[in-house]
């Protein structure tokens, strides 16, 4: 099967929710809304791809492409609405454009200018962003914004977008020629949380001045000789990349006890602990802590495995397993689950 069909193919209806906000697919049923706020010189001279005046018509048609660009996971519009007064007002967009066959997209946005000053844009457009890296097959997100939008480029480097450069581009509402732009970029590693790193091994084995982690892991393997991925869900530092079943000790924990509680937590599934096999170890240093994990087989449990906090999860066989992006610390162990199985 085909990574990018199946991860993109749950995206088309997406919803997201923010404290204030919902972000949701543009429909036809926005238009009027989007025409009234968008056809505004403020907003426009912004935006690269909008002509002033904005013609209904350009709405309608982007609306239109909007649809058919989401059913086939090529860019995703969002509406962004607030409550007004108990009723659901457009108060923005965010899009984000895939740019096809290299794990990148485009994400731009606007604000309409009533609603400007209250950390709309940031609030929205981060939500996006980690949605994005989190469930689309995406490891970097770019933005350009014009030199003179410095409200957006505080915007941007709030959310954990980094500067990488200027360039030039033509802003259809500025009339021809090219106008000086800020390029950005945004990967996994600017929005992780920082690791919760409360292990007493943490705190007693620093190692070149990062703390040690121990976490256990385990593949389970099923009777076709197929193994169980897990996709780190948004919030979770990696969020978007594979991994085994498992996590960090806790205090007093052997791994395999720290397992036997991971796969009840994580999946539903109920593991003896004689059925844990050793298999191999990780050690692998992160930008913030150096990992050491080993990792399990098991070919025996109880229960069927459902992903209880979110995650996606599938079951591959290990050829499949290469095809997948998986925690970095991970890579070299594949290879080695390949030969076994
Ligand atoms: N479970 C798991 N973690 C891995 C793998 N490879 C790898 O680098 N890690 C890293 C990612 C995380 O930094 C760390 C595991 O932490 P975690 O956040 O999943 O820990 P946890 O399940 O205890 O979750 P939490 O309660 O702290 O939220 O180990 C893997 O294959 N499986
Ligand atoms: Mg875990």
């Amino acid at each position: 099967m085909a990574v990018t069909e199946a991860d993109t193919s749950a995206a088309p209806d997406v919803r997201l929710s923010t404290e204030r906000l919902t972000l949701r697919a543009v429909t036809p049923d926005d238009a009027e809304q989007l025409h009234r706020l968008l056809n505004d010189w403020e907003v426009c001279r912004m935006l690269q791809a909008v002509p002033f005046p904005y013609p209904r018509l350009i709405a309608d048609q982007f609306i239109a492409d909007s649809v058919s660009q989401r059913l086939d996971g090529r860019a995703y519009h969002f509406a962004v609405t607030g409550q007004e007064d108990g009723r659901e007002v457009l108060v923005g967009a965010v899009g984000l454009k895939l740019l096809r066959g290299q794990r990148r997209a485009t994400i731009g946005y606007w604000v309409g200018r009533k609603f400007w000053g209250h950390g709309v844009a940031r609030e929205a457009t981060g939500r996006v962003l980690r949605w994005a890296l989190a469930n689309l097959d995406l490891d970097v997100v770019e933005a350009t914004v014009a030199i003179d939008n410095t409200a957006s480029t505080a915007v941007l480097r709030a959310i954990g977008f980094r500067e990488i450069g200027r360039g030039e581009e033509v802003f259809l509402s500025r009339g021809s020629g090219s106008h000086a732009v800020l390029r950005f970029e945004a990967a996994r590693g600017d929005l992780s949380p920082a690791p919760n790193l409360t292990t007493p091994a943490a705190a007693a084995l620093p190692t070149h001045g990062v703390p040690l982690l121990l976490v256990a892991a385990c593949v389970l393997i099923d009777a076709q000789g197929r193994v169980l991925i897990a996709r780190r869900p948004e919030g979770r530092a990696m969020a978007g990349l594979w991994e085994f079943p498992g996590g960090k000790l806790e205090p007093g924990e052997s791994p395999e006890e720290a397992l036997v509680r991971e796969l009840r937590e994580e999946l539903g599934v109920d593991v003896a602990r004689s059925c844990l096999a050793p298999f191999v170890f990780a050690s692998h240093t992160y930008e913030k802590f150096h990992l050491l994990m080993p990792l399990f087989l098991c070919r025996r449990w109880q229960g069927q495995p459902f992903p209880k906090e979110g995650q996606l999860i599938r079951w591959v066989s290990t050829d499949e397993l290469m095809d997948y992006q998986m925690l970095p610390a991970d890579r070299p162990l594949l290879p080695l689950l390949r030969d076994l199985l």
